[in-house]
């Protein structure tokens, strides 16, 4: 320190020099030394610094980027050169069906599989597997499985807290507070988790995953053991508070609701590929595969000219339409015979047969079995799915 002093001041006594008759310009040479020096020998400095005097605007920045990765646990990959990135605030939902390598996918961005190819990224930092990194999942990352690792011998209360300082103790009280109004579990704040029901446990493992405010959040089918009336509200509360603080969210999910509703973008997945990437409403409406359409619920592939007969489309020539695009009519050349009717709430789903294949189209009220009715369809709904379809 002397040495730098001295070299600083160029021979001249630096304690006078900077106690007493110091000029300016004298002044903002010993500054300007002063913080050179610690930036070669404080690493943290010279980060701080950085970030401080030439912050990267968060919109610049890939927060996650997720490279060409491949993994198999024996000889079939579960995840086959799969690629995405995720940006600041995103919220990223992940669909497929059972099997089709949701969960591992999240597991690899939390890092607990080693990746045979490819790798992942979370801002410039990659993230390495086990081989690399003996206790898996950073700070600025949390994941919910669909085990919840609940602690069973402690507090609701202390779960919830388990990764927040005891330094800031009202800070922390007030967190685990405001967590508990927000998955509603006051009441059980003092509970051990052995004594919640699974959808409980579940909430408190949702509002432990939230206590640290995380960068990135990845959460595998986070409301499947809560009871609808509760999923609503909470969805919203979640998805309205990860907004808010702009944390990243990647979420596997089976529910519809969730892959739609509150995601930015979409990834269907199946046997390990992403095989379409979009913003839900386009991906919804253009589903392009019967495999993506029936993800949202029943889907029908009907012959477009039963459709739209004069429109001169091939005859082998398909279309896939939800059930709710059909609609009856008074009469047209596309006649059903009336199967089935379940009542699903605010109305019934009605299995057909039209040429001997099933059909399923919904009605607000119930139709008689055995009589053969007329569907009709919106025919711009069907030009602009054709153009879509693959
Ligand atoms: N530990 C493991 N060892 C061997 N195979 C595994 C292991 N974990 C998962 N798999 C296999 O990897 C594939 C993908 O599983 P994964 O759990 O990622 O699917 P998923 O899409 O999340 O399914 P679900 O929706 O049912 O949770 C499946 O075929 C599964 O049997």
């Amino acid at each position: 320190m002397l040495s730098f002093l001295n070299k600083t001041q160029k021979g001249k006594n630096p304690v006078n020099h900077i106690s007493g008759a110091a000029g300016f310009s004298d002044c903002f040479f010993f500054l300007l030394h002063f913080f050179k020096a610690l930036k070669k020998t404080i690493p943290v400095f010279r980060f701080t610094q950085s970030h401080y005097l030439c912050p990267k605007p968060s919109y610049l920045l890939k927060m996650l980027d997720v490279k060409n990765i491949s993994f198999r646990f024996t000889e079939k990959p579960v995840l086959d050169t799969l690629s995405f990135s995720a940006e600041p605030g995103q919220i990223v939902s992940v669909i497929g069906e059972s099997g089709s390598g949701k969960s591992t996918l999240l597991k690899a961005i939390y890092g607990l599989y080693d990746m045979d190819q490819g790798e992942i990224y979370w801002k410039d930092k990659q993230i390495l597997g086990p081989a690399y990194n003996l206790v898996p999942g950073e700070s600025y990352m949390k994941y919910l499985a669909q085990d919840f690792d609940l602690m069973p011998y402690v507090s609701v209360r202390d779960n919830i807290g388990k990764f927040l300082s005891n330094f800031y103790k009202k800070e922390k009280s007030e967190r685990i507070d405001e967590l508990l109004d927000m998955v509603e579990l006051q009441d059980y704040a003092d509970e051990k988790p052995g004594n919640l029901s699974g959808g409980q446990q579940q909430r408190v493992a949702l509002a432990r995953a939230m206590a640290q405010k995380p960068e990135i959040l990845l959460l595998d089918e986070p409301f499947s053991h809560i009871d609808s009336f509760r999923t609503n509200k909470l969805r919203r509360d979640l998805f309205a508070f990860l907004r808010k603080k702009q944390i990243t969210c990647i979420i596997a999910t089976h529910d519809s609701v969730d892959a739609l509703s509150h995601a930015d973008k979409t990834l269907v997945m199946k046997a390990g590929k992403i095989i379409r990437e979009d913003q839900p409403e386009r991906l919804y409406n253009n589903p392009e595969s019967r495999y993506t359409a029936s993800l949202f619920g029943e889907v029908n592939e009907i012959p477009i000219r039963a459709l739209v007969p004069e429109a001169g489309y091939p005859e082998n020539q398909r279309v896939l339409v939800y059930t709710h695009e059909l609609h009856l009519t008074e009469k047209s050349g596309f006649r059903v015979r009336i199967k089935e009717c379940y009542f699903e709430g605010n109305h019934y789903l009605i299995r057909a047969l039209y040429r001997g294949e099933p059909l399923f189209f919904e009605h607000h009220s119930p139709v008689p079995e055995e009589t053969t009715v007329s569907l009709a369809i919106d025919e711009k709904v069907v030009k602009e799915r054709i153009k879509n379809q693959k």
